[in-house]
């Protein structure tokens, strides 16, 4: 006996711990290093053990609302505290809570807690829940919530209840705007929280953040019959948006239940339950509360539909800040109505709280009844399968602790999934013209390891099957993809020296550089003083240019890259071709001959001359048609004896 007592004990001090940790990082920092369904399952453990020993820790979650604050916002203690909710999933349970009394049945909003005061019919304050006692003060940004009255005809003091959410769609609509993987919102409800904790209220307002009022504290001398419907149909008249709620009795409980359990696909803002209310006031208030709980109202969370699977394999991939995120693929099972294959695992500190190993047997819900998850592992063999190197580069990679989630890290700088910006400017138009190959899917690409280097994206048919499999893509965008990656491999050598994003060197600098170089070897073998000399080159494009190419890794991709290629050989404009070397035109007026400017400039740099805007000591021709202008181009040449000739003179000249 005595025994068990203390192994119950022990027990219960490790639960509290593990929980109030889990607690920290859940209120305080927007992480989760358990699923909420493993929480709730420990912490309906140690509810069940206090309740049979006796023993109560003052820490101990079952009494403490959410958890202290820690931000740079300012601090305020509620005049009330701000109380949690008794959980049932029993819809018997609910049936025999409400008993005779009538009650109002709302969704259990997911997002962040606020009361909000006014005064004189204006917003005088707002505070999120903080840990129960303390909450943080984020007027400023209640004010920019989208559906808030500001000014309120009532102008005694009023204190109200309700929840801050953001939509999916809006919620969708943001993350797509974070291209990294790893910096994305896990839910709407750490989006929410990140939204509304704000030094900045301008981010606040562009999250469309709604507030849903669900709780009316204070509104002295007004008579609202002693009925929580009264008082929600009065926050409405003063301009608030109410939760969604239905009356109900314990004759239509059951049915009223099934109405939310079926309005949830179609409901666009995240609700994690149902909560009922007693309609009396006065009831309600007489029962008195718990230690973390009010008497008068009971949430109600929904039966997870659960399915056993076989985890095949934890996939790792890494973004754009480094982090390589976990996601678990597992045998693909009926969940909601829908086939589920792959869960986020969010990091290894989750990980390891299943000790999830390949071949585990585990069970998968859909939190919310949306976002799949791994509920628990039923084998628990053990986390044994963390890549020691990144999946994308090949480089070490290291585990770091962000506050108390520990989360899986590529340690190179020159890690390719950093680098997407690179292959973006290598397809951009001016560079090698790859059509149809945006940001989001390249890095899907380099994600999925097919990109480590810029040749790779000539052999991206080797992944045909898995690139039609991926969302947003298919056959078709497949082909057209695959049509312009082959149009591409036809290019010139400025432009594939342009396309390597070496710093500093721009489209028009890679040209002054092909023309005085002319092939690829000596591009490769110029000295800084060589490339110092080229007109249009200083010494930081030089020292960049031959630093580049220093990097033999660099020199190895580049080769790889030229194997694929075809450049076209008139455009090293070097011997033969170079009638115009040394030469310096100036454009103006209209053309008749070219279609436009560019047409001609490119005509002059093609047979090795030079363009430039403005008419200087160095210019050989100033080219007009129109040889009475009085331009200031023509006037400086007139000054500098800068000879002026036409199209037709020009034409001659290369041709002779
Ligand atoms: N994964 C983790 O590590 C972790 C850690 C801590 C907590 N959690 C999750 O958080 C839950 C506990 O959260 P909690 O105590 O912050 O909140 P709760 O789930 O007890 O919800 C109670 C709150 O819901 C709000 N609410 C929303 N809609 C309402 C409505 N229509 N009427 C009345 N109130 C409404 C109220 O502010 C109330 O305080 C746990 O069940 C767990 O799932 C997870
Ligand atoms: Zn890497």
């Amino acid at each position: 006996m005595e025994n068990t007592m203390n192994r119950d004990i022990d027990r219960i001090k490790e639960l509290v711990d593990i929980l109030n940790k889990a607690g920290r990082a859940y209120y305080a920092q927007g992480q989760e290093i358990m699923s909420n369904y493993e929480y709730d399952a420990l912490y309906d453990e140690l509810a069940e053990l206090e309740k049979k020993t006796g023993c109560v820790l003052a820490s101990s979650p079952t009494v403490n609302v959410g958890y202290e604050v820690l931000s740079e916002l300012p601090k305020e203690r509620h005049e009330k505290p701000m109380l949690s909710l008794g959980k049932t999933k029993s819809v018997d349970e609910l049936v025999s809570w409400l008993g005779s009394q009538k009650g109002l049945l709302s969704w259990k909003m997911d997002g962040l807690t606020i009361v909000l005061t006014y005064n004189n019919g204006e917003m005088t304050k707002a505070v999120t829940r903080g840990n129960g006692e303390v909450g943080e003060v984020i007027t400023g940004n209640a004010k920019v919530f989208a559906n808030v009255p500001v000014t309120i005809p009532y102008k005694g003091e009023l204190i109200l209840r309700g929840e801050a959410v953001i939509r999916y769609s809006d919620f969708e609509k943001i993350n797509e705007l974070i291209p990294e993987e790893g910096a994305k919102y896990k839910n709407p409800r750490n989006l929410c929280s990140g939204s509304v904790r704000q030094l900045n209220s301008r981010i606040t307002k562009e999250r469309n953040v709604n507030f849903f009022a669900f709780t009316l504290v204070k509104a002295d001398g007004v008579d609202f019959k002693n009925s929580r419907r009264e008082q929600l149909e009065w926050l409405a008249s003063q301009g608030f948006q109410t939760v969604e709620y239905k009356e109900v009795t314990a004759d239509n409980l059951r049915s009223t239940v099934s109405w939310f359990e079926n309005a949830i696909k179609d409901n666009d803002f995240p609700s994690d339950g149902l909560v009922i209310l007693y309609d009396d006031i006065a009831y309600g208030d007489s029962l008195g509360m718990t230690a973390k709980f009010p008497r008068n109202s009971l949430a109600f969370k929904w039966t997870d539909e659960t399915a056993q699977t076989k985890l095949l394999e934890i996939e790792w991939s890494a973004s754009r800040t480094g982090l390589i995120n976990p996601v678990a693929v597992f045998e693909p099972v009926e969940l909601e109505g829908t086939s589920v294959s792959r869960a986020s695992v969010h990091n290894i500190s989750i990980m390891e709280e299943l000790e999830l190993g390949v071949g585990d047997t585990i069970e998968v819900y859909k939190a919310n009844m949306i976002i799949p998850q791994i509920a628990k592992n039923l084998t628990r063999s053990g986390v044994k399968d963390i890549p020691q190197i990144c999946p994308v580069c090949g480089m070490k990679t290291e585990i770091r602790s962000l506050n108390d989630a520990k989360s899986l890290y590529c340690t190179n700088p020159d890690c390719q999934a950093k680098h997407v910006k690179s292959f973006v400017h290598f397809v951009a138009r001016d560079a090698m013209n790859i059509d149809g190959l945006s940001e989001a899917t390249l890095e899907k690409f380099i994600q999925h390891g097919m990109l480590h280097e810029f040749a790779d994206l000539y052999h991206l048919d080797d992944y045909r099957d898995t690139i039609i499999d991926m969302d947003g893509l298919g056959v078709k965008s497949y082909d057209n993809m695959m049509a312009a990656i082959d149009r591409s491999r036809h290019t010139t050598l400025p432009k594939l020296i342009y396309s390597l994003g070496i710093a500093n060197v721009g489209l028009s600098n890679a040209k002054m550089i092909v023309k005085n170089t002319g092939t690829l070897d000596r591009i490769l073998s110029a000295t800084r003083e060589e490339l110092c000399a080229i007109d249009g080159v200083g010494e930081v494009i030089a020292d960049s240019f031959v630093s580049y190419f220093a990097d033999d890794k660099h020199r190895q991709g580049l080769n790889r890259l030229v194997a694929e290629l075809d450049i076209e050989a008139e455009e090293m404009a070097s011997g033969e071709n170079a009638v115009l070397a040394d030469m310096v035109f100036v454009i103006t007026g209209s053309l008749n001959h070219y279609s436009n400017r560019n047409e001609l400039k490119e005509l002059i740099e093609k047979l090795g001359g030079k363009v430039t805007g403005s008419v200087t000591g160095k210019t050989s021709y100033l080219i007009n048609n129109d040889s009475t202008s009085s331009s200031s181009k023509n006037k400086t040449a007139a000054k500098l004896g800068v000879p002026v000739i036409t199209e037709d003179e020009f034409i001659k000249m290369i041709e002779e």
